[in-house]
C-alpha cells in the first residue's frame, strides 16, 4: 500500500449529523499505466452495512485505501463522517478503524501488548477495561498473553477484529474480514459485526468475495469491475434486476460480461 499525504490546504470541517458515513464523488486512481479506480461515485449512509464486491483487481482495496486517506486520489473527492479526506484525516482517523487479514500485527508482541499499542494510538480511555471487555466479547482470554505470530488464522482474525473495535469506531472498513476462516468461525465473526452495528449505530463498508456473507450482512451492495461501478443497490433489487436467485450468480454474470436480466 502506498502512503501519500496531500499538501492541499484543509477545507472547513462539516460534521453535520446528516452527513453520510462515506461520500465518494468522481474518484479516480491511476497507478502509472493502471486505472485502478475509474470515476466512481457512491454514498454509504450512517448505520448501514454496505458490501463492496468485485473480482480480483477490480479496485476495492484501492478504494478503501483512498477512503482512509492512505492513498492519494488522482482526482475526485472523498468525505468521511462529513470531513474532506485526506485533508481532514486528523479529525477522522480516531473515529474509524480498519481490518484486513492481509495486514499482520507485530508477531513477537503478545495479543495483549498489541492491543495496548493500538489502544494507546487511539488514546482509548480505561484501556485495561476495554481490553478485558473485548477479550470477553471475542473470546480471546485463552491466548491474550501468547505471541501474536503463534495464533491460528481464526484466532488472528478475532484479534484483528478486537484491534479494529478498540476505539469503538463509528465507521469500520473491512477488507475480506472472514477470508480463510472455517464456516463456523466466519459465521461467528458476522454475528459479532451485526451486533456491533446495532449496538453502536456504526457504519460498515465491507469488501468481500463471499456472496453469502454479503447477502446476509449488507443492506446495500456496490459491484465494481475494472475500477468502475457496475451496479449499486440492495442485494434483493440487484438479484431481481439480473433475474437471479443468488448474488453468486449475479457476480458470475458481471464477471463474464452478461447483461442484467439475461440470466436463466
Ligand atoms: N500500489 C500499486 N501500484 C500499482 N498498481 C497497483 C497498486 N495497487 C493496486 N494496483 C493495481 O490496481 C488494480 C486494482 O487493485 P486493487 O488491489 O484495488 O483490487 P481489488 O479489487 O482489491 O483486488 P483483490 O480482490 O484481488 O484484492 C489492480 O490492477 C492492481 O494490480
Amino acid at each position: 500500500m502506498t502512503l501519500e499525504i496531500a499538501s492541499r490546504p484543509a477545507p472547513p470541517a462539516t460534521d453535520a449529523p446528516a452527513a453520510a458515513a462515506i461520500e465518494v464523488a468522481h474518484l479516480v486512481k491511476v497507478y502509472k499505466t493502471t486505472r485502478a479506480v475509474d470515476d466512481i461515485s457512491f454514498r454509504v449512509p450512517r448505520a448501514s452495512i454496505t458490501g463492496l464486491l468485485g473480482g480480483n483487481g477490480a479496485g476495492k482495496t484501492t478504494t478503501i485505501s483512498m477512503i482512509m486517506g492512505l492513498v492519494l486520489p488522482s482526482s475526485g473527492r472523498v468525505r468521511v463522517l462529513g470531513h474532506e479526506m485526506p485533508e481532514r484525516r486528523a479529525d477522522v482517523l480516531g473515529r474509524i478503524n480498519f481490518e484486513s487479514p492481509y495486514v499482520d500485527m507485530p508477531s513477537r508482541l503478545t495479543v495483549r501488548q498489541n492491543l495496548i499499542v493500538f489502544g494507546k494510538l487511539y488514546a482509548v480511555k480505561d484501556l485495561p477495561g476495554r481490553i478485558a471487555e473485548l477479550a470477553a466479547d471475542l473470546d480471546l482470554g485463552e491466548f491474550l498473553d501468547r505471541a501474536s505470530g503463534k495464533l491460528s488464522a481464526g484466532q488472528k482474525t478475532r484479534v484483528a477484529l478486537a484491534k479494529a473495535l478498540i476505539n469503538r469506531p463509528e465507521l469500520l472498513l473491512l477488507d475480506e474480514p472472514t477470508a480463510s476462516l472455517d464456516p463456523d468461525t466466519a459465521d461467528w465473526i458476522r454475528s459479532h459485526l451485526e451486533t456491533y452495528r446495532k449496538q453502536h449505530g456504526a457504519s460498515i463498508l465491507l469488501a468481500s468475495h463471499n456472496m453469502l456473507e454479503v447477502e446476509r450482512l449488507c443492506d446495500r451492495v456496490i459491484i465494481m469491475k475494472r475500477g468502475r461501478i457496475e451496479d449499486d443497490d440492495s442485494p434483493s433489487a440487484i438479484m431481481a434486476r439480473y433475474n437471479r436467485a443468488t448474488l453468486e450468480e449475479v457476480f458470475l454474470d458481471v464477471a463474464r460480461g452478461r447483461a442484467a436480466g439475461s440470466g436463466r
